[in-house]
């Protein structure tokens, strides 16, 4: 057992040339998590001259530690104190840039805990790297989370470096804070702890709003997102007027307003207005896919901005571009196959919408098709419900005109209700209303509502159980339905539509 004098003298040593080692307070906090956890396996990274690494082990009887260093003359120096003290056989100490560094050589995954003291303005990139080695019930502790008080006191700092770095370390605390898969607490000792940690994953159900007298139910029923069409939205054939949204926004916390249009230059002053004055009311975030909507609202306002293009996202690469954009939340393409969806999550940290219920979106056209048609056919006929049926084929699309353009949606509703448990990788299960009585809307939202309650907070058995109940009832009231694309390679090949008319229609 190594003795507490040492440790003062090498907190000393270290302080006096000016590394960075925790403060008591810190590492005392820590130590006492660690034995209260019982705690087994810890990665740290940032090891610095092993000041901490050490007094972790020389604390905690059982504890075994792997950590990574990659300032060559403080690794080497590490590896020193570690040997002096005969802590080999507890600390593997590893010379690398931890974000470059293979995770396959650590030994002890997964871990009970992770505790990242690196560099700060990495810690995003840390903690996404290595959060899936913790338990699911480790924890992950950070530290330097105050920066010396600065990121209480912005105006104190004079430096531009220190400016960004305190803007980056904040960035990282409002992502984490905000991030529903994680628990929060942060612990004001030393400089600032935090501790991480994972909360229990559920998908949950976000509802395209079609009637606002309703919204009292499905705030009962514990629906916990609900996107709102407005002024310059596009494909929704409801769209709520701006005190309308003002008013269901004061009563829903995550209300989601569809900012969702690709807009001509001469819209823009019309949209800057828009946004501000959404800015002004209660609303959580915005649905968009065109980026002119991000670049205005980055740096600008808060929202949490979705990217809802809806044919685009088809791979996780451009998922995790956007992530760097500074969005927060994206929804997958509809067209690709769920198997491909569920791959494109696993590879993001970027939390995802996908449909559950409702027409599917086929095509859009910023021109108004229904209105030269009918101009040029000398037809007339009742716009909010026009149905074509594709020559050579029985598959009918609704045809949906606003002032944006045109829109074409299936006729037949997607359905996932028996998909539920193959689904709840994701984040939010999306019910689209366009085409849905009122009462539609109600009564099938409840049903996926209480299913997915069943597989969240009881397990698989009561969903199955609920679901075989539901589902001829939504069959009933729902129709007719089918899988989308779920189980087709892609919607653009006409053997696999046919074959998905023939064999997948209910
Ligand atoms: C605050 S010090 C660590 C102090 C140490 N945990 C202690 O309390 O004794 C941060 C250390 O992280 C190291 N570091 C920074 N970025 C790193 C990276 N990407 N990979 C590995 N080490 C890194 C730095 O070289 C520095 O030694």
């Amino acid at each position: 057992m190594v003795l507490m004098i040492e440790f003062n003298a090498l907190e000393k040593s270290a302080r006096d040339r000016h590394i960075p080692v925790i403060f008591k307070e810190g590492i005392t906090f820590i130590i006492a998590e660690l034995k209260a956890r019982h705690a087994h396996s810890l990665l740290e990274i940032g090891s610095a001259i092993g000041y901490s690494a050490m007094m972790m082990a020389a604390n905690c009887e059982d504890l075994h530690i792997e950590t990574i260093e990659r300032n060559d003359d403080l690794y080497q120096e590490a590896k020193r104190h570690i040997q002096e003290a005969s802590l080999e056989d507890r600390i593997t100490l590893y010379h690398d840039d931890a974000l470059s560094f293979d995770p396959q050589l650590l030994k002890g995954a997964p871990y009970d805990v992770l505790f990242i003291d690196a560099a700060k303005a990495q810690y995003r990139k840390f903690f996404e790297k290595y959060i899936d080695l913790v338990k699911d019930d480790g924890v992950v502790i950070v530290d330097n989370l105050d920066f010396h008080g600065m990121l209480e006191h912005p105006e104190t700092i004079g430096n531009r470096n220190t400016k960004a770095l305190v803007r980056k370390i904040e960035r990282f605390r409002k992502w984490i804070v905000e991030n529903d898969d994680y628990h929060v607490d942060y612990i004001p000792v030393g400089d600032g702890l935090c501790t991480i940690t994972k909360a229990k994953h559920k998908l949950k159900l976000a509802l395209h709003l079609n009637d606002a007298s309703y919204l009292h139910d499905y705030l009962e029923m514990g629906v916990d997102r609900i996107i709102v069409a407005g002024p310059m939205s596009a494909y929704s054939s409801h769209k709520f007027s701006l005190e309308e949204i003002e008013a269901i926004s004061a009563r829903v916390p995550e209300t989601y307003v569809m900012v969702n249009g690709l807009y001509d230059e001469h819209e823009l002053p019309a949209l800057r207005r828009l946004i501000d004055a959404y800015a002004k009311m209660n609303i959580k975030g915005l649905l968009f896919q065109d980026f002119g909507v991000l670049h205005y609202v980055k740096n600008r306002y808060d929202f949490r901005m979705m990217y809802a293009p809806n044919t685009l996202n088809t791979n996780y690469m451009t998922l995790n571009v956007l992530e760097d954009l500074g969005v927060d939340s994206a929804w997958v393409a509809k067209e690709i196959p769920l198997e491909e969806q569920i791959a494109i999550k696993k590879h993001t940290h970027l939390p995802i919408m996908i449909q559950g219920h409702g027409v599917q979106y086929m095509m859009s056209s910023k021109r108004h098709l229904l209105k030269s048609y009918a101009k040029a056919a000398h037809k007339e006929f009742n716009q909010d419900n026009v149905i074509l049926h594709a020559r050579e084929s029985d598959y009918a699309t609704h045809i949906y005109e606003d002032e944006r353009g045109t829109t074409i949606f299936s006729v037949n509703k997607l359905y996932t209700l028996d998909l539920l448990n193959e689904m709840s990788v994701f984040d939010y299960l999306y019910i689209e209303t366009n085409y849905m009585s009122a009462i539609e809307a109600i009564e099938v939202t409840h049903m996926y509502s209480e299913c997915l309650k069943a597989l969240n907070e009881v397990g698989v058995q009561e969903y199955v159980h609920k679901m075989k109940d539901y589902l001829p009832m939504l069959r009933e009231i729902s129709k007719p339905l089918d899988r989308g694309f779920l189980n087709d390679e892609t919607l653009y090949r006409l053997e696999d539509v046919k074959r998905r008319d023939n064999h997948g229609a209910m």
